[in-house]
């Protein structure tokens, strides 16, 4: 496969603990990834070392076929734009000049700002719904407008990779569909962790569940989204049955989790106590 990104045999500890155990996966260009897994699961640490903030102690990534750690660093900035979770607060500029920033990495000193530049601003600010906040002092916007504000950033940017840590935290329904469609429709390669298992099986192209820093399933939503890995990999019960609008697997979660033994759907599978250490499906 002509991969855009490959991550081969990641492993990676800290404080003497197993966080990414033997990760394995390839991306075509232009796909995108959802990244799902339970809380802990590890998905925040892969996207660290994807985006090289983390050193993995094995394995290997390749981007475009070339070993991340031999790319420059401004080749990589400009090739790799990272959208995560926590806004940092300190940013103390207007809404517009944040998204600027997202131009550094193409700039020289005093390198700045022609029309083009501009348009690229204004262009990206429409694409998220924040042009009339372009004046707004960024520290003043909630925090979906704020997410909002750093995707227009990362695409002011033009990467051929986008990663993102939980893209849609923060945001109301209608722009965590947005947003995610948005970055869809850029056609650039994405890898995207999401709590939402819904909105990632609708709007992904494949999926890759981590559990205990392992990657549990890989590949379209309808194989990876059973009943049983859910229910295993999750602890909850659940039907899946096809969305009635693009036929993906639309999850329907069951409830009464307090219940004695948990509770059981049609086909067996039950949701998990929290003191419970053994994982089973039926
Ligand atoms: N720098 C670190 N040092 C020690 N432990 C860490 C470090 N970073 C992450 N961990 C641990 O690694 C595990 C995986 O964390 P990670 O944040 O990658 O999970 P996650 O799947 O993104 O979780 P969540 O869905 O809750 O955001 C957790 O147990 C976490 O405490």
């Amino acid at each position: 496969m002509n991969a855009a990104l490959r991550a081969e045999n990641l492993s990676w500890s800290a404080d003497g603990k197993k966080i990414l155990q033997d990760v394995s996966f390839a991306l075509e260009p232009g796909k995108m990834l959802g990244l799902i897994g339970p809380n802990g699961a590890g998905k925040s640490s892969l996207l660290r070392c994807l985006y090289r903030y983390h050193q993995p102690q094995a394995g290997r990534i390749l981007l475009n076929n070339k070993e991340i750690n031999s790319i420059s660093r401004k080749s990589f900035a400009q090739t790799v734009a990272v959208v995560l979770q926590d806004t940092p607060t300190e940013m103390n500029s207007t809404v517009e000049q944040i998204v600027a920033t997202g131009l550094t990495p193409y700039k020289g000193l005093f390198q700045w700002d022609g029309k083009e530049d501009n348009n690229a601003i204004q262009a990206a600010l429409c694409q998220v719904g924040l042009a009339d906040k372009a004046y707004a002092s960024f520290s003043h916007l909630s925090g979906g407008e704020k997410q909002r504000a750093l995707i227009a950033r990362a695409i002011v940017q033009r990467p051929s990779l986008f990663i993102l840590d939980e893209p849609t935290n923060h945001l109301d329904i209608r722009y965590q569909i947005q947003i995610l469609e948005l970055v869809r429709s850029l056609g650039i390669t994405v890898i995207a962790s999401i709590h939402d298992l819904n909105l990632a099986s609708a709007l992904c192209d494949e999926l890759l569940l981590l559990a205990d820093g392992r990657c549990v399933a890989h590949g379209d939503a309808a194989g990876v989204l059973t009943e049983e890995r859910i229910s295993q990999v999750f602890g909850v019960c659940c039907k899946v049955t096809p969305h009635p609008q693009i036929g993906k697997p639309l999850i329907h979660y069951y409830y009464g989790y307090q219940k004695e033994g948990g509770y059981r759907n049609e086909a067996g599978y039950r949701s998990k106590a929290d003191h419970e250490v053994v994982i089973d499906a039926k």
